[in-house]
């Protein structure tokens, strides 16, 4: 909790400290058993020492966790004089799990085999582990984080082990660390944003991305809890502090809010904020059932007041923020919506992210993993094929034991599209360690594409027939790493000819692929964007949404549709599941 202070940074340098001591003997020790000639003692001795590391690293993830939540605490002086310090743990740490991937990864294919197990709980926490210390040192000791970045050098390599290991294809950008980029100086007239909730969710999802945008200031926070608000407004910069979420929508200065209330408040409060004629950047998934999102996007209520700086109705987006990085308009140009037969996406949180007091398994709030997971896999899959589904064909959840029963915590729903093609999706809230990459996996039906184009030349009555498969890690996420992996199988034979025809000629192509800049996308349309390889989800979301209001082009843009037809899937998984949709809010506003 960032509540829990400076204490965090403490405990994190001491438990690196002990981890990296622990971790240099068992290096030591499979140093020497590695030279040995093999026998089953050598092997239980490596086993011994690598499950040692294992522990060793399982004993960071609670401070590395609490850093990670800490965000923007400041340090004290004395503290961050301890910085440099931890770096070199933190440093030597990783390079020891380096170089024990690669001893062990040495070993004859039989002695690997024995002690593959144990080597994966190293390597794979190993990124997630850092990414999390680096995401504070970003905010909390910039000046330091320079040094941390070394650490791209073995994570680098432990990517390239796991993939070894356990076939896990990753490809990861240097600039992915930097997710705290400099303040820049504001226009004469900048938007003047409001923060309905003092929630966890804003300071990644706003009150980072404000900073480094020109156009944007934000001015003001409620909470239900002034005490509350006024601890959250000093803790970030935040100038204002409104006494009620109404007072931020009655307030004429204010031209957008942004609303990360629990889902069941969604969509009262865009209701409120609409009428009160403010720009709203409404949290996901955005209401609670789609007859709610039917009435929010698709009968905006009549005589709405114009916003002081809008030129139209207010703008109202739904914060999907995957959608909005450049990998994702990258993944989406290889995929032909039409041809695609089967489609999956995944989503987990790690068992330790959500207790069960959380909004999350809170019924009445619009709470469960299909609302909150689910509203990213079903909107990808919407994507995927252009079309909501025709049929949820199948849906299973699981509760967590001792929380609501109508309120899932896991779920994998199979759905019908109209092009025949099947989707799928899970998403668990409780997931083990060892899941932790979202990934959405595609395959499509062959489609005939244009000779020249795959540098092949063709005879009188052929075609050549492209079947593509696609596996994007990390979409939700893309910012802190992700990699696109395209595998193509062409085929040439008589145009026309049956599936089953051999052709006169095959081959394959794979690539893989990444984009954290609109220019690394090589796509036309998008080259003008701004963008910089550190900008977040949130960032590329933000920028967006500005140039929504502002009346400007939005080349990456979600309407209302796709937020209708995001919750018609999750509607028609409960129903599937025989779950009860979430409440409808049937106050007028
Ligand atoms: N885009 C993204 O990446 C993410 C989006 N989200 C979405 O953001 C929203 C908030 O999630 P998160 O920040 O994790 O949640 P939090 O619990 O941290 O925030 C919810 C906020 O809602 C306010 N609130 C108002 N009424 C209630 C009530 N009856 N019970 C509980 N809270 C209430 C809270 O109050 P107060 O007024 O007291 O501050 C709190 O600040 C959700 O819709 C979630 O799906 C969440 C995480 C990531
Ligand atoms: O990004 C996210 O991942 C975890 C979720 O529970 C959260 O609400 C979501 O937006």
């Amino acid at each position: 909790s960032p509540l829990a202070g400076v204490q965090v940074f403490n405990n994190a340098v001491s438990a690196f400290s002990k981890a990296e001591s622990v971790v240099q003997q068992q290096h030591d020790q499979i140093s020497r058993l590695a030279k040995e000639a093999p026998s089953e003692a050598k092997t239980v001795e490596m086993q011994k020492c690598l499950l040692a590391v294992s522990q060793s690293l399982s004993g960071l993830i609670d401070p590395a966790l609490a850093l990670g939540n800490a965000g923007s605490t400041p340090l004290s002086k004395d503290q961050l004089s301890y910085v440099p310090e931890f770096s070199q743990s933190f440093l030597s740490l990783y390079f020891n799990i380096e170089a024990i991937g690669k001893i062990v990864t040495g070993l004859k294919k039989d002695q690997l085999a024995q002690v593959q197990p144990e080597l994966e709980l190293i390597l794979s926490p190993a990124v997630p582990l850092a990414r999390l210390v680096l995401a504070f040192i970003n905010v909390s000791a910039s000046a330091h984080a320079e040094a941390f970045l070394s650490v791209s050098h073995p994570l680098r390599n432990i990517y390239a082990l796991l993939k070894l290991v356990v076939d896990l294809d990753v490809k990861l950008g240097l600039e992915i660390f930097i997710s705290n980029p400099s303040p820049v100086p504001k226009t004469s007239k900048p938007l003047s944003f409001g923060i309905l909730g003092a929630a966890d969710i804003a300071p990644a999802a706003i009150i980072l991305p404000a900073k480094s945008h020109p156009d944007v200031v934000l001015q003001t926070v409620a909470a239900r809890d002034l005490a509350k608000a006024t601890t959250y407004a000093q803790k970030h910069g935040i100038p204002d502090v409104a006494k009620t979420y109404q007072d931020i929508l009655d307030d004429p200065n204010i031209d957008c809010v942004y609303i990360p209330l629990p889902n069941g408040l969604h969509y009262i409060w865009a209701q409120r904020a609409l009428k009160a004629g403010k720009h709203v950047l409404l949290e996901k998934p955005s209401v609670n059932n789609s007859t709610e999102a039917e009435r929010l996007f698709l009968s905006p209520a009549p005589g709405l007041p114009r916003s002081p700086s809008s030129h139209s109705q207010p703008v109202l987006l739904e914060a999907t923020h995957s959608l909005f990085h450049p990998a994702w308009a990258l993944f989406m140009s290889h995929i032909t919506p039409s041809a695609v037969a089967s489609a999956k996406s995944s989503l987990w949180v790690p068992r330790w992210f959500f207790g069960a007091d959380n909004i999350r398994f809170n019924f009445d709030l619009g709470g469960g993993a299909l609302m909150d997971l689910g509203a990213y896999t079903a909107s990808a899959l919407t994507h995927i094929f252009d079309a909501v589904a025709e049929e949820c064909v199948s849906c299973e959840t699981s509760t967590h034991p001792g929380t609501d029963p109508r309120v899932d915590r896991c779920f994998h729903a199979r759905y019908r599209f109209p092009n025949g093609g099947v989707g799928e999706m899970e998403g668990d809230f409780k997931a083990p360690l060892l899941k932790f990459s979202p990934e959405i996996y595609v395959t499509h039906k062959p489609v005939v594409v244009d000779a020249a184009e795959v540098d092949t030349k063709l005879r009188q009555g052929e075609e050549v027939l492209r079947t593509r498969e696609i596996r994007f890690t990390n979409y939700v996420l893309p910012s802190a790493f992700h990699s696109i992996t395209v595998h193509d199988q062409f085929a040439v034979r008589e145009k026309g000819a049956s599936q089953g025809t051999s052709p006169r000629k095959s081959w394959k192509k794979s690539k893989t692929l990444k984009a954290y800049t609109w220019r690394e996308t090589g796509l036309s349309g998008f080259d003008t964007q701004p963008g910089e390889p550190h900008w977040s989800t949130y960032r590329n979301q933000l920028e967006q949404f500005v140039n929504k209001v502002r009346g400007r082009d939005t080349p990456q843009w979600i309407d209302g549709k796709d937020s209708v037809n995001t919750m018609r899937m999750i509607d028609m998984a409960y129903t599937a599941a025989k779950l009860p949709l979430r409440p409808t809010c049937e106050e007028q506003v």
